[in-house]
């Protein structure tokens, strides 16, 4: 009888998973109480409690599940928002989905549908309507069949950078709109630091089409600030991946060099020399007791600004070199081109050749040889060159956004001034969401009113701190230090740069 006895214990834990997904589906008890699969992710607090209405509508027919606009999580005559803007690849559903059947549906707005099997929607709206957590493809499928995307969805926004404007707030504000889901993380870099792997990789960091729909949710994105300075991104990114919409934020530059100073410089030079990693000097100290051992601030500004004089002057080196490295590019060529008619300067591969390579173990960077010549007893380590060099250069957003403007449809590409971020009644970024194609959000005044994230460069990217705390945190623009003197002539720099920036962008900041 050990046979009938194994059937009624197979039969019986088939009752209980059957009812578990009853109750699941009727009750939206939580997945993980029943044990529920799927890579849980909780990146973000989100602010559901606080939906807004969304009643946008535009003639454009969009073909949802029914279920889906029955629930009320789509309309299904409105793509665009109240002010005519449509989210990133939703027209482009209706494009591909005008002639095809259910069977030959290829896509969700930014998501992939499946071919060959149905998504059970009712299961997929419990599950998301139980946390309010969105889900992702399973990691080790994602290198499976790469050119397979059935289930994936594209990013609708990449925010581009620039580092220490406040990525991190401006990524966290967006997905706290009802209709954004957060991607797995802020930052992924794929176009950075991962190409060798898939694109559906990449996607795999975005919630799967399920969670994205079930959700009635109308895009994800992420923030990679890494993305910005290099033109070899924005060719990949134009390469293979059309349209999403991108956003560069930029801060008040002198403040965002000092930010990165202490960030990428003093802090983890600090450190370590705290651990007594230097036989001449003594570990365990307080963190400011090393700014002894390092460059002043305004030493190194003024280092670099000698060297970025060099790259800007007519003709210079740097700049034949960009347009060698660069030119073969069809697209970059006919830019190169349109400049050179219209007496409009080049463009230049700052990062890639405003600075240069390392000139001796102690010299790692030409700009820095009079400084390690003056003070050779002060430090530089051999990390984070890349931004320790362009303490200036990362602040001067003109230059790599050219490459940008010049690689996507302007309308494509937004500006945000970090210092509007902080505007309590959610009009800015209410900007943000009308360019992106999202509904209005009311509640935005109330997210922004609750603090900023990434403060201070140490508590990380999805920790909130309230304005308060910030207030007394950032250093104040007075009491940067930099002489009156040196501080002029930076300005003096970096304005005609701005202005052109605020001329390209279309949006003026108060700096
Ligand atoms: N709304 C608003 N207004 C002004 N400043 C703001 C705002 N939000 C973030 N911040 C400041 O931006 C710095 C962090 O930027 P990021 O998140 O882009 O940094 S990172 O590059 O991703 O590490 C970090 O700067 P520092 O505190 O000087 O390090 C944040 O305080």
């Amino acid at each position: 009888m050990p046979f009938v006895r194994w059937a009624i214990v197979v039969l019986m834990a088939l009752a209980v998973l059957v009812l578990g997904i009853y109750v699941n589906d009727q009750f939206g008890f939580t997945r993980a109480a029943l044990g529920g699969g799927g890579q849980q992710n909780k990146p973000l607090h989100r602010v559901h409690e606080l939906h807004g209405v969304v009643n946008a509508s535009i003639d454009l027919h969009l073909d949802i599940p029914t279920i889906l606009v029955q629930q009320g999580l789509y309309q299904k005559d409105s793509v665009a928002n109240e002010y005519g803007a449509i989210a990133a690849y939703w027209d482009d559903s209706i494009s591909n989905n005008t002639n095809g059947t259910t069977a030959e549906r290829t896509v969700y707005g930014p998501c992939y549908a499946y071919r060959d099997r149905q998504i059970n929607w009712k299961k997929a709206i419990a599950r998301y309507k139980a946390d309010h957590e969105p889900w992702y493809n399973d990691d080790r499928r994602s290198r499976l069949n790469p050119s397979d995307l059935q289930g994936y969805c594209r990013p609708g926004f990449l925010i581009i950078g620039a580092g220490k404007c406040g990525t991190s707030s401006l990524y966290h504000y967006i997905a706290s709109h009802p209709k954004v889901l957060p991607a797995s993380q802020k930052q992924i870099h794929y176009f950075k630091y991962h190409m060798h792997e898939p694109l559906k990789w990449y996607y795999n960091h975005f919630p799967s089409t399920e969670s994205l729909l079930a959700a009635g949710a109308l895009m994800s994105g992420e923030a990679s600030p890494g993305y910005l300075p290099y033109p070899d991104v924005v060719i990949d990114m134009k390469r293979s991946m059309p349209m999403p919409r991108l956003l560069a934020i930029g801060r008040n530059p002198i403040e965002r060099s000092y930010s990165s100073y202490k960030y990428n410089y003093v802090t983890p030079t600090g450190t370590y020399l705290s651990k007594g990693k230097n036989p001449n000097i003594k570990g365990q100290q307080p963190i400011e007791y090393y700014q002894q051992f390092l460059y002043s601030f305004e030493d190194m500004m003024k280092a670099e600004l000698a060297v970025l004089k060099e790259c800007f002057a007519p003709e210079s080196e740097p700049q034949k070199q960009s347009k060698k490295r660069w030119g073969h590019v069809p697209w970059i060529r006919n830019e190169y081109e349109r400049r050179q008619q219209n007496n409009l300067p080049p463009l230049i591969d700052l990062d890639g050749f405003c600075y240069g390579g390392k000139v001796s173990k102690e010299v790692l960077r030409k700009q820095w040889a009079h400084l390690v010549e003056e003070q050779p007893d002060k430090f530089i380590l051999d990390r984070n060159l890349h931004l320790t060099q362009a303490l200036i250069g990362r602040s001067l957003y003109l230059f790599p956004l050219e490459w940008w403007y010049a690689a996507f449809p302007s309308e494509h590409v937004y500006f945000v001034c970090t210092e509007e971020l902080k505007d309590f009644t959610g009009e800015s970024m209410n900007g943000v969401g009308r360019f992106l194609g999202l509904p209005r959000y009311d509640n935005f005044s109330e997210v922004v009113q609750r603090g900023a994230y990434n403060v201070g460069g140490h508590r990380g990217y999805d920790h909130e701190v309230s304005w308060k705390e910030v207030q007394a945190e950032q250093q104040q623009h007075d009491d940067i230090p930099l002489s009156k003197e040196f501080r002029k002539e930076l300005e003096d720099f970096l304005r005609p740069y701005n202005e052109r920036l605020f001329e390209m962008t279309g949006r003026r900041c108060d700096w």
